[in-house]
């Protein structure tokens, strides 16, 4: 495993450390940048193979893979100066930032590659969409989850604006709950029924050998009610608008 750097350490920086530092296997060093101060004391802290640096220069001086996690409207306060030489290997996971914007803001011939890293890397459980292919990047991720390698930038946008909907998905899942209360369940009843029943999709999604629509016929009788909401409901004019929101996010990406 290489000397990983990294530049930006909040939330997903926390989840890539302790996804590479936990566990029984011997973890990388891994340098930090300062900013983002606690989280990085707290991480150096817990992890003996954790360094702070005194800067974000130090930080590319010690790695060979530098992951930039900042967020994208930092990212020439944080990088711009920087001199990275042409042998390293540069991990870009700022949202909506190109690879050559990136570059022009390194000013470097260095190794550019870009990836989606979710918080569920800190516990191994998800798999990193990255383009170009890079076998060192590849194989540091594939050890917090999987790596899912794609042929060009359209192909990583599209995977990027499929990220965009965790968050209405957890508010639908409110919302079904709010309905309930509404209808004079207790909130705490409804919240964990909701849940329940959802981490049974969860688990029902581990079944690869089912495809989602054969998942879906298979949880639905015909005429039954899942049958009846999810037509109702879910039907070509809010799929369309989905669509619309998905086309919409993807074009501003
Ligand atoms: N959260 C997520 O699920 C995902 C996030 N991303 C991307 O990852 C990036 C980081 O996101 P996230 O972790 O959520 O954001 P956070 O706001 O949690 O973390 C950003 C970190 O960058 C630090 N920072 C700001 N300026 C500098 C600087 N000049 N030098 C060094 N560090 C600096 C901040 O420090 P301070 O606290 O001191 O300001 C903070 O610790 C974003 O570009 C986002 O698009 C990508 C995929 C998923």
């Amino acid at each position: 495993m290489k000397r990983i750097g990294i530049i930006g350490v909040g939330e997903i920086g926390r989840a890539m450390v302790t996804g590479l530092c936990d566990g029984d296997e011997a973890s990388p060093e891994v340098f930090l940048s300062p900013r983002g101060a606690r989280t990085a004391a707290e991480l150096s802290e817990r992890y003996e193979s954790v360094r702070v640096c005194a800067g974000n220069q130090e930080v590319v001086d010690r790695s060979e893979v530098v992951i930039i996690a900042v967020r994208g409207q930092d990212r020439h306060e944080a990088l711009a100066g920087l001199k990275v030489d042409a042998d390293k290997t540069v991990v870009n996971v700022m949202s909506g930032v190109a690879n050559d914007d990136l570059r022009h803001v390194l000013a470097t011939d260095a190794t550019l590659v870009r990836a989606i890293p979710l918080p569920s890397i800190r516990e191994r459980r998800s798999v990193t969409v990255t383009f170009p292919s890079h076998p060192v990047v590849d194989a540091l991720f594939e050890r917090l989850g999987g790596a899912q390698p794609v042929a060009d930038e359209a192909a990583f946008n599209v995977f990027s604006t499929l990220t965009g909907t965790l968050t209405t998905h957890y508010s639908y899942l409110a919302a079904l709950t709010s309905w309930a209360v509404g209808r004079g369940i207790a909130s705490d009843d409804a919240d964990r029924y909701v849940r329940g029943l959802f981490q049974g999709v969860g688990r029902a999604l581990s079944d690869e050998t089912r495809s989602l629509h054969q998942l879906a016929a298979d949880h639905e009788t015909p005429n039954g009610n899942n049958e009846r909401i999810r037509t109702t409901w879910f039907d070509a004019a809010n799929s369309e608008a989905l669509g619309r929101a998905l086309d919409g996010l993807l074009t501003d990406l």
